[in-house]
């Protein structure tokens, strides 16, 4: 098997299914691979138990990875406490038996740790893990001290006895140490995605409303200036109604794309609405965010969002306000948005970035054009 097909079959297997619920799919993502080691684990003692020549140490090794196939399937499937319990029911008795057969000095009874580990870091409810972990710790004195050797004793050389006795010793750390490896990376690679998720607007990828409001505040709070812009693309409405919402959606993404590229690495974008953007632009002047606004408007009119045989144009009215014009950040964010509207009420596809001071302000032609002026399009940038 080449390693692209490998690593996609080990995608496929270790993705949580879908339909799982969130708060289940880190557990799942832990126990498949607590399960995949298992397995690897057992596969490694097949020459042990042959070398040992003790039959049914063999098959409940078999049974034991088995167990673990189909635990993977009904984890797979919602059945986790019925998957944990074939899955360390057959190991507890693979390990007793073991201690039965060889007699306690081999080592085997480590396992119950790993075992015991198992049962904690399961998502359980707390009375089950309570419960296992209870029927763990009995079946570690009942082999400790009525059942380990009771059936055999060590019939090799003592060389052989500290070779097996090594062995499961590694096993069980090198178990303990990937299952907790594991544990840290998924838990970390979780929260970066829950972060990620309550952050940043899930259609677009940039910043959701409430992140890009924070990033604002946080400018306004160490009292760092910023001009903010605030842009709503013009006839949103009647692309979807054209070309379909999925269309429309597409369109969205292909802004906050293009937004991306054309802002710098220090500037902040968020979807503040269904097609309303708010951009943050830190120690940016009056003439600084008028060419931004001017690249972008550039931009969006030499690449139209592309979609199979159409190209959708589509422009912007933008307000813009700097952080000095408000004795509140909510009054500039206020004068962005009054400077939005006027631009959409005076014909569209255009940035004000004067005016708007007062409620129900009318925009004159003269002020509009002016400012169109002081923005460098295609022809005069
Ligand atoms: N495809 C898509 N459409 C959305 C989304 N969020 C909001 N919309 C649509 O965006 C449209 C906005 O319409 P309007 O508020 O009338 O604005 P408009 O058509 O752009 O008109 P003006 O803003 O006045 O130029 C509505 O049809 C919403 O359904 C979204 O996430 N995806």
């Amino acid at each position: 098997m080449s390693s692209g097909v490998f690593r996609a079959r080990w995608v496929r297997l270790t993705r949580p299914p879908v339909g799982l619920a969130p708060e289940r799919r880190r557990s799942y993502q832990i126990f498949i691979h607590v399960y995949l080691f298992a397995i690897a684990t057992h596969l490694a003692f097949i020459p042990v138990f042959v070398a040992l020549d003790v039959v049914a140490l063999m098959l409940l090794n078999l049974t034991c990875i088995a167990a673990n196939v189909l635990a993977i399937v009904l984890h797979r499937q919602g059945q986790r406490t019925a998957a944990l319990f074939i899955k360390l029911g057959m190991v507890s008795a693979l390990v007793v038996l073991s201690g039965m057969l060889l007699g306690g000095e081999t080592g085997c009874e480590y396992f119950f740790f790993v075992i015991l580990f198992e049962v904690l870091i399961s998502d359980l409810a707390h009375r089950l893990k309570l419960l296992f972990g209870g029927l763990v710790i009995s079946l570690i004195l009942a082999s400790e001290h009525l059942l380990f050797g009771s059936l055999g004793s060590w019939p090799y050389s003592e060389l052989s006895r500290e070779l097996l006795f090594s062995l499961n010793v590694v096993a069980t750390f090198v178990l303990f140490m990937f299952i907790v490896l594991q544990v840290y990376t998924i838990t970390e690679v979780t929260e970066r995605r829950f972060r990620t998720d309550a952050t940043h607007d899930s259609l677009t990828g940039v910043l959701n409303r409430r992140a890009i409001f924070e990033k604002a505040e946080g400018c306004w709070q160490a009292a760092q200036p910023f001009a903010l812009l605030l842009l709503d693309a013009d006839h949103f409405k009647s692309i979807n109604d054209n070309h379909g919402h999925s269309a429309g959606d597409e369109v969205l993404r292909h802004l906050a794309q293009l937004l991306g590229r054309t802002l710098r690495e220090d500037d902040f974008i968020g979807r503040v609405g269904g097609e309303e953007f708010l951009v943050l632009l830190p120690e940016a002047s009056m003439d600084e965010a008028l060419s931004v606004a001017g690249r972008l408007r550039n931009e969006l009119a030499s690449c139209p969002c592309r979609l199979e045989s159409l190209a959708l144009s589509v422009t912007l009215s933008m307000g813009l306000a700097l952080s000095n014009e408000g004795d509140k950040l909510r009054d500039v964010i206020d004068l962005a948005d009054r400077r939005l509207y006027l631009a959409k009420s005076s014909g569209r596809d255009r940035l004000l970035a004067q005016g708007g001071e007062n409620q129900g302000e009318q925009v004159g032609e003269g002020v509009t054009a002016r400012l169109l002026q002081g923005v460098p399009t295609k022809d005069n940038a």
